[in-house]
């Protein structure tokens, strides 16, 4: 550090951060930044000169300097730089870093930046592994990425590099919120900070009204700022009209950005003007109103009349993609926002430039030649126009294709469901946000939450990209339009809560806490409890709902022999010491304490974890599930056992860890002649007398005969549309049962039932594969899949061990040159060089001129059996560019727009 950034950050420290005076820090040069001169060069290199306002103020409040900091700061703000500096540094100190996130499509973003980081000789790892592995192999790494649900795994699994870890990044903190996500999020902080008390904490969160409360909590300093790297216009749009704000750059709230030595945008330009478009009769007004006293938040207004279309959103669409612009539309649904997508295309398509449209037919070649769906084949067709749909019914590598293309400024439009908004940073000038209200089972369509619409709006305007960004709600009457401007635009985000009050969250977090330790007695756990956000939020009052909810949990554990509690005495304290998980890196000496007070008027006992219960909290499954899956083989085994295929997913689907499908009106026929039929499989029925039951029931048989479609090797596409999922869901739901037989099979090994267990074992990988029991050798070797295996099986190998006795150009022709190489390498069989230079002459010759372009890309797969068709579909197109689009695409092309 240099001796002026050294005193800065002695003398100033956190309170500089809360000092709007102290102008002349805002924007800190990296120059000066309290790091190596690697560090610094690294980021001057990439053109990073000074820090932005809120990141000065990071680092003034101590980010360089190891203490904790709450940054909650909008989007494209500079949240990730600052949590790379954090662990820079730290990893310069000899440290070590973990950077949590909430998505694994996210964990994946961030692991490739950091692996740029190789450079300054810091390596990165990622852990994506399965819940119940410890992934001790990532230890050697400096930076690791996880997921929440990941690092909460591997507590669990006792992974000996996370008492190593010296920073943690809490990415989009503000999750807490999250009822399915937020009281994982809570406990592994509250962990973590137990196993390493000294370890810094940098919480990264979007704008929320309580930021200050997680700053509290996390014991850090806060830096909260409405500061942006471009503005951001908020507005209504109608009847031809979008009439917009924009907030001045405000930090801490009170901050006034005034003229300074670092200071580059203390004005901004009050008559700037937009190219008009004289066919659209498009004009913009901008007026500059004077400082509110309140807020010292400079407005400004800007007007602009966009030429009419039929649909309001599209008009908004081809507005800003005329002005090279890109566009995110949100949309309440996934119906929605494939249908908006189609809508769109034919005016977005209207202005691309020929050679956008090549570029374009290139990727959606790549989607039809991942996937036959319908869905995809959609897909495809609105990239062909330019625009793009995006939500969880896709799969991971059509959303990627989607995210990537957005990005590359390839695809000019996507409609989202709203999960793209707190997903990955998909910048674009304009967000619509199409629908503000939203279906509730409860409480019919609802506004959406300020939060969200915030982080919506907040997508708009790409930084070093574009001007400006504007945000846009289309209302549907005059009267909408204040409405409007006042519930969303002018209103406060809601406070984030947490939600961790639930009893299913605490019993899986009360299990896993004794197992590892961080709690032997009932007091001990209220004690672990209290230093979660649920207890610092609630305070008093969340002691007497923490203790009976605690009180719960144990009672179902120690029913359920997951735990055992053993009065004090000297024997009791020795054998819980004995018996505890006794290589866990997390228990301290004074594990078993040595004065126990009462709980709840309950016994003085030791809290022992069972072998059972250990194993539960492991397996990463609510204990729940462990209990339901247990009893249901035992019931079985006590029917005579062996029970059918269905009988077993029926029960995967019992558990509380199953999403399940919901029931439609068309659904009630065929599941009950299905449940007619196969009644003996079941191992249990509820009794049709209770109708609630039966209803859900019900609902586990569907999802149960999904699952058995995919292990019975149906094609996609069918279970698509007749389960009315997206391919993305298929995988969830066969990635969760996978999981959960994997479990099954696990708890099944431990109590001595060996058939189930291996039963289970071959569920598991059915269930990762979607193929039948006797394709199992095949698809042991990696990358080969469902579609090929059975190739393979129908030509008469069977297994490893046959194919060894193939030859290279037959195997080849079956599964394409690099998975039969693949196959080669992993049977430990020599390609013979003859062999594989036919097989080359063969791929060159498919190159030819003819097959050259988007033909020869959607037909030169590598799946061997389509190769046999260049010259067919290259006749077709002959030679006119527009007509080179994927034979299949086209097909149903015409089908596209009608429905
Ligand atoms: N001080 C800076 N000077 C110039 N560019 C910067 C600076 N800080 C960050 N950037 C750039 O701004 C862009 C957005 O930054 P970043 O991704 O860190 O924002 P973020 O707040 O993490 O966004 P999100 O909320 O979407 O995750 C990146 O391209 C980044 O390189």
């Amino acid at each position: 550090m240099t001796e002026k950034g050294k005193k800065k950050a002695d003398t100033d420290g956190a309170n500089a951060a809360d000092d709007p005076t102290k102008e002349e820090e805002l924007y800190l040069p990296v120059s000066e930044l309290a790091v190596s001169e690697k560090i610094r060069n690294f980021y001057l290199d990439s053109g990073i000169q000074s820090l932005y306002p809120p990141q000065s103020q990071a680092v003034l409040a101590g980010l360089l300097d190891n203490k904790n900091v709450m940054i909650s700061i909008p989007t494209a703000s500079g949240k990730t730089l600052l949590a790379e500096l954090a662990m820079l540094k730290s990893i310069e100190n000899g440290g070590k870093a973990l950077y949590t996130v909430p998505l694994r499509a996210l964990a994946s973003e961030k692991f490739r930046r950091f692996s740029s980081f190789s450079k300054m000789d810091v390596s990165a790892g990622i852990s994506t592994g399965d819940l119940d592995s410890a992934d001790e192999y990532l230890g050697s790494n400096d930076i690791i990425v996880a997921t929440s649900e990941k690092v909460d795994s591997l507590i669990r699994n006792e992974t000996r590099w996370l008492q190593h870890i010296s920073v943690v990044i809490l990415d989009e903190v503000h999750l807490i919120d999250s009822p399915d996500r937020g009281p994982t999020l809570e406990i592994i902080i509250t962990k973590l900070r137990r196993i390493n008390p000294e370890m810094q904490i940098i919480a990264l969160s979007a704008t929320i009204q309580n930021s200050g409360e997680v700053a509290e909590w996390l014991n850090a300093s806060h830096v909260v700022s409405s500061w942006r790297p471009t503005k951001l216009y908020e507005g209504v749009y109608f009847d031809g009209v979008y009439k917009a704000k924009v907030q001045k750059p405000s930090l801490n709230a009170k901050n006034n950005l005034k003229s300074s030595k670092y200071s580059k945008n203390s004005k901004t330009s009050k008559t700037e003007k937009k190219s008009v478009d004289a066919d659209k009769g498009e004009t913009e007004i901008k007026i500059d109103l004077p400082e509110d006293p309140d807020s010292c938040i400079e407005k400004e207004i800007k007007q602009i009349y966009i030429g009419k279309l039929p649909e309001a959103a599209v008009s908004l669409v081809a507005d800003v993609i005329s002005d090279s612009g890109q566009c995110l539309v949100f949309e309440s649904s996934r119906k929605n926002a494939v249908g908006f997508a189609k809508k769109a295309a034919p005016v977005v398509s209207s202005l691309l430039k020929p050679s956008e449209k090549d570029e374009l037919a290139e990727i959606a070649a790549g989607i039809t030649e991942g996937s036959d769906t319908d869905i995809a084949v959609v897909l495809a067709n609105c990239i062909l126009h330019g625009t793009a749909f995006h939500h969880a019914g896709l799969t991971a590598e059509q959303r990627e294709t989607v995210e990537t293309s957005f990005l590359a400024g390839k695809i000019k439009m996507i409609s989202s469901t709203p999960t793209l908004a707190a997903g990955l940073n998909l910048p674009a000038r304009r967000v619509i946000i199409r629908s503000w209200r939203r279906y509730d089972s409860d409480s019919g369509m609802q506004p959406i939450p300020v939060m969200e619409y915030k982080q919506m709006a907040g997508r708009a305007g790409r930084p070093h990209l574009d001007p400006y960004g504007e945000s846009v709600l289309i209302a549907s009457k005059e009267d909408d339009v204040d409405m409007l401007t006042e519930r969303f635009i002018e209103a406060p985000p809601e406070n984030i809560e947490s939600k961790l009050g639930a009893e299913n969250m605490v019993r899986t977090h009360v299990l896993s806490t004794i197992a590892n330790g961080f709690a032997d007695t009932r007091e001990k756990l209220l004690e672990f409890f209290k230093g979660t956000f649920f207890a610092h939020q609630r305070g008093l009052m969340s002691t007497i709902a923490l203790s009976t909810l605690i009180d719960k949990c144990l009672d179902f554990l120690i029913e359920n022999e997951m735990s055992q509690e053993k009065r004090k005495n000297a024997d009791a304290v020795s054998e819980a010491l004995d018996s505890g998980p006794a290589s866990s890196p997390f228990q301290t000496a004074d594990k078993i304490s040595k004065s126990y007070t009462n709980f709840n008027g309950r016994s003085d006992a030791v809290l022992i974890p069972t072998t059972l219960g250990s194993l539960v909290s492991k397996l990463y499954i609510d204990p729940l599930s462990a209990t339901t899956l247990l009893d249901g083989v035992l019931k079985s085994k006590e029917g005579g056992g062996d029970p059918a295929v269905i009988g077993f997913l029926h029960l995967i689907c019992q558990t509380p860890d199953m999403k399940l499908l919901y029931m439609r009106s068309s659904d009630y026929e065929w599941v009950q002649e299905f449940i007619a039929d196969n009644i003996e499989h079941f191992i249990s029925v509820p009794e049709t007398t209770k109708p609630a039951e039966y209803e859900w029931f019900m609902g586990e048989v569907k999802t149960a005969v999904l699952l058995y479609r995919w292990i019975s090797e149906t094609p996609e596409n069918d279970i698509s549309k007749e389960f009315d999922v997206g391919e993305g869901d298929i995988r969830n739901f066969s990635e969760t049962a996978g999981w959960m037989a994997n479990a099954a099979s696990r708890l099944c090994q431990l109590c001595g039932f060996k058939s189930e267990a291996a039963a289970l074992s071959d569920l598991e990988l059915r269930l990762q594969y979607g193929a039948s029991v006797d394709l199992l050798s095949l698809l042991k070797i990696r990358g080969i899949g469902r579609v090929r295996a059975r190739k393979l099986y129908n030509a008469g190998f069977k297994s490893k061990d046959m194919l060894k006795k193939s030859d290279y150009v037959t195997v080849a022709g079956l599964v394409g040159p690099k998975i039969a190489e693949q196959i080669y390498k992993e049977t430990g069989m020599a390609i013979d060089p003859e062999d594989l230079k036919n097989q080359k002459k063969r791929k060159e010759r498919l190159k030819s001129p003819q097959s050259v372009g988007l033909s020869a890309k959607i037909i030169d797969v590598d799946a061997g059996e389509t190769v046999s068709a260049p010259a067919g579909v290259n006749s077709e197109t002959n030679g006119d560019p527009a007509a080179s689009k994927p034979k299949k695409t086209q097909r149903r092309f015409d089908e596209f727009f009608n429905d």
